[in-house]
């Protein structure tokens, strides 16, 4: 159905209407098609069947279904055994694959429950549906990977050198078709890359080729093309046909993809050996990877709906307001700025300008100084920070990753979705050979003062959990380079060159380790400071939330302050790791090594070239790290943070629509906002009125108070001298201190008989 696309106005909008045009069309012709006949077969399980049902609707009549032979045409479901994949290019068409037997019954089986539970063709109304963006494809991950082991993209005379793309498909078509449904010849559109996978499924169809009559090529623009007239097509004979069977796939690339048409006839028998075969239901999937410059017509929407599709493309180029009524801690941050690096076709502009109240479908309230709400309906004015206050507001935007929009300072140090696996993947910014040096030498020749091993930056003195106390202790037994506002103990270097300054990252790259102590005990609360660990090569030392499985990339890859009983005996194990060389290596081994290709030529990380990191990382890197961080494995998605998986197996969920979906630029809360706020404007909101807040109550608040006893009391000295004066007060005063002092006095053994009142 591509061709339908590529309207010759290159409109994309009128792409969809003839899109949709199509689709009804072909329902009508549905309707008047006789009720297909339903393959039944013992080694097809039930599920097929109830598949069947919910594809096609529940009324759908499967009596018809009288056992007769030629119904059960496909030899590849009676097998006995399981045939070996066979790769077929074809002699005549340049870059096509046929790659028989590449999905076992179990593998359709569960590629079509996942189909169905989608509920992609709308049980049978609707037999198109498209998905961008991995996200929406959570199958995709093992397709993949049965692709790549049954040797579909690894072929050497299929030549699939596309197949090292990343992400290697994050566009599908899902097509259903009734005997007597076809597909007119076509070119795939040429907003999609070359190297192209269709995987049929149910049952067998032919698929005819005709050399194209308006070739593309790969670098036409990507909405440019002109696709053959329909009119065409009637008088045309295919040049060649191949029998598509279920759990096949083909490829296309090159001349395949760009010179060659490929459609499937409408007629309810296909002609195989000379013998009519009459047709059945059939799936199929489409895989292919969208031109980055072609994601404005596509842009990473969830479900799977064309409809989707042309409401955002009807927006392309709009732009909305989201209101920040309070102010963030008081700066004016958000005025002005544009959330427009979101995948979406429109955009959404923040303001701190009241007057745009009624403009605005987003106000954001920042509850560090929300008790001044605007004057929504009859809201009553809240009181004080409490949950009653909260329920005032209708989604959280915070830090946790249980929000309805996270705002982590964790990801906003990130620049785009991939950053975070870059990051853990290349290698230290320094040796470790360099970091000895830098113990014993300093920095360089205009800073020669010996490092210590650990490296603090702190800008903000007073934290509510009071880390300072700890690194105060900390500092007893293992020297610490402090950097910043607070304490300093040293000055920010200069580079090399003595002029320009050190960036942090360089910094803190050259140490061993670098205590990343969150101000706040909260969970799910992690800021820069660990990415910042993460970039440099600096092994963290780090204490925050309770839970950091979701942010270890690897089993030794952090030090948790908790992990040691005493700030003494963190200490003495960071010695023992300064000097003990493997040990300490065994903290930075899930990154890849300093090599020529990765370094420029004075040994520096070439950080712009993030695939010669990125190479093996699924084996270095703990799953669900990977799970949760990669944007190949449908990471950084809707998927990720609304199940985001951790060691223990465990799954949040969030509950908003909107939830957690993070746009490429890792400002996930912002990108779900902007489409809030679109979604509201266009009247296509779906808002749970009932949906009332919780405050994170996760906190553990004032944590480092407790490393000493002393400091236990630090917080509370004003109430311990007036708890203090009130005991003297009352000792002296009451009845009970003065019978106490009787006592005293009385042990005091002077003697004294006479009483004290009479
Ligand atoms: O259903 C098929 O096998 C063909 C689908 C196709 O060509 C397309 O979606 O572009
Ligand atoms: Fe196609």
């Amino acid at each position: 159905m591509d061709e339908l696309f590529g309207s010759s106005d290159s409109d994309s909008g009128s792409e969809v209407m003839e899109a949709e045009e199509k689709i009804v069309e072909e329902e009508r012709q549905t309707q008047e098609q006789p009720v297909p006949a339903i393959l039944r077969d013992d080694s097809l399980a039930l599920e097929t069947d109830l598949i069947f049902q919910s594809i096609m609707g529940s009324d759908y009549d499967d009596t018809s279904d009288n056992g007769d032979d030629h119904l059960l045409s496909n030899p590849h479901i009676h097998a006995t055994h399981t045939p070996q994949p066979r790769h077929e290019p074809h002699p005549h068409i340049p870059g096509f694959c046929l790659h028989t037997h590449v999905l076992s019954d179990a593998d359709e089986n569960k590629l079509m429950t996942q189909i169905t539970e989608r509920n992609f063709f709308k049980a049978g109304q609707q037999n198109q549906a498209m998905c961008f963006g991995k996200r929406d494809l959570a199958w995709l991950e093992w397709l993949e990977e049965r692709m790549i082991e049954k040797g579909v993209l690894v072929e050497p005379y299929c030549h699939s050198e596309w197949s090292s793309r990343r992400p290697l498909f994050d566009q599908s078509i899902m097509n259903l078709y009734y005997p007597g449904n076809g597909i007119k010849p076509h070119v795939d559109l040429a907003r999609f890359e070359d190297g192209i996978v269709i995987i049929s499924l149910l049952s067998a169809i032919n698929m005819d080729f005709y050399p194209a009559l308006n070739p593309m090529s790969p670098n036409d623009p990507p909405q440019g093309h002109t696709p053959t007239p329909s009119s065409v097509d009637e008088s045309r004979n295919p040049s060649f046909t191949v029998r598509l069977e279920p759990g096949s796939i083909i490829s296309m690339q090159g001349s395949a993809r760009y010179e060659w048409e490929h459609g499937i006839q409408e007629t309810t028998q296909d002609l195989v050996n000379g013998e009519w075969i009459q047709r059945k239901i059939r799936v199929s999937v489409t895989l292919r990877k969208m031109r980055m410059s072609a994601w404005e017509v596509g842009s990473v929407i969830t479900g799977a709906a064309l409809e989707l599709v042309s409401r955002t493309m009807a927006d392309q180029g709009k732009e909305y307001f989201i209101l920040w009524w309070s102010k963030w801690f008081d700066t004016d941050r958000y005025e002005g700025r544009l959330t427009n690096d979101c995948g979406l076709p429109y955009t959404c502009r923040h303001t701190l300008d009241r007057s745009k109240y009624n403009e605005s479908k987003v106000i954001v309230y920042h509850d560090w100084n929300s008790k001044d709400l605007a004057p929504l309906n009859d809201r009553p004015q809240p009181q004080a920070y409490q949950q009653k206050y909260m329920s005032l507001f209708t989604y959280k935007f915070t830090y946790h990753f249980g929000s309805d929009f996270i705002g982590s300072y964790f990801t906003s140090g990130l620049t785009n979705a991939e950053a975070l696996i870059n990051l853990v993947s290349r290698p230290p910014f320094r040796t470790l050979e360099q970091k000895n040096q830098f113990r014993k030498t300093g920095f360089h020749e205009l800073e020669s003062r010996p490092l210590a091993p650990v490296i603090w930056v702190v800008s903000n003195c007073k934290a509510e959990n009071g880390r300072h106390f700890m690194v105060n202790q900390l500092m007893k037994f293992i020297n610490i380079d402090i950097y910043g506002r607070c304490i300093p103990n040293r000055a920010w270097p200069k580079r090399q060159d003595g002029k320009t300054e050190m960036t942090d990252e360089e910094l803190v790259g050259h140490y061993k380790f670098y205590l990343a102590i969150e101000n706040s005990n909260c969970e799910d609360y992690v800021t820069e400071k660990l990415v910042r660990a993460f970039g440099s090569g600096s092994v963290p030392v780090v204490d925050g939330p309770e839970d950091y499985s979701r942010l270890t990339p690897s089993e030794k890859s952090l030090i948790r302050y908790d992990d040691h009983g005493s700030p003494e005996q963190l200490a003495n194990f960071l010695k023992s790791l300064d000097n003990d060389d493997e040990s300490y290596l065994k903290y930075l081994s899930f990154r890849s090594a300093h090599t020529t290709e990765n370094t420029d030529e004075n040994g520096q990380v070439r950080i712009h070239s993030p695939e010669t990191f990125n190479r093996g990382y699924k084996e270095r890197l703990l799953p669900w790290f990977v799970d949760n961080w990669d944007i190949d494995s449908s990471g950084l998605s809707d998927k990720k943070t609304t199940e985001w998986p951790s060691h223990d197996g465990s799954r949040r969920t969030s509950r908003a629509k909107y939830g957690m979906q993070w746009g490429p630029d890792y400002q996930g809360g912002l990108c779900a906002l902007c489409r809030v706020a679109h979604d509201l404007t266009e009247g296509k909101a779906v808002i749970d009125p009932t949906k009332r807040l919780a405050i994170d109550t996760t906190c553990r608040f004032r944590k480092f108070y407790y490393t000493s006893w002393i400091m236990a009391f630090y917080p509370y000295w004003t109430l311990f001298a007036l708890v203090m004066l009130g005991v003297l007060l009352s000792v002296t005063l009451t009845g009970v201190g003065r019978r106490a002092i009787r006592r005293v006095v009385l042990k005091a053994g002077r003697g004294v008989k006479g009483r004290w009142s009479y």
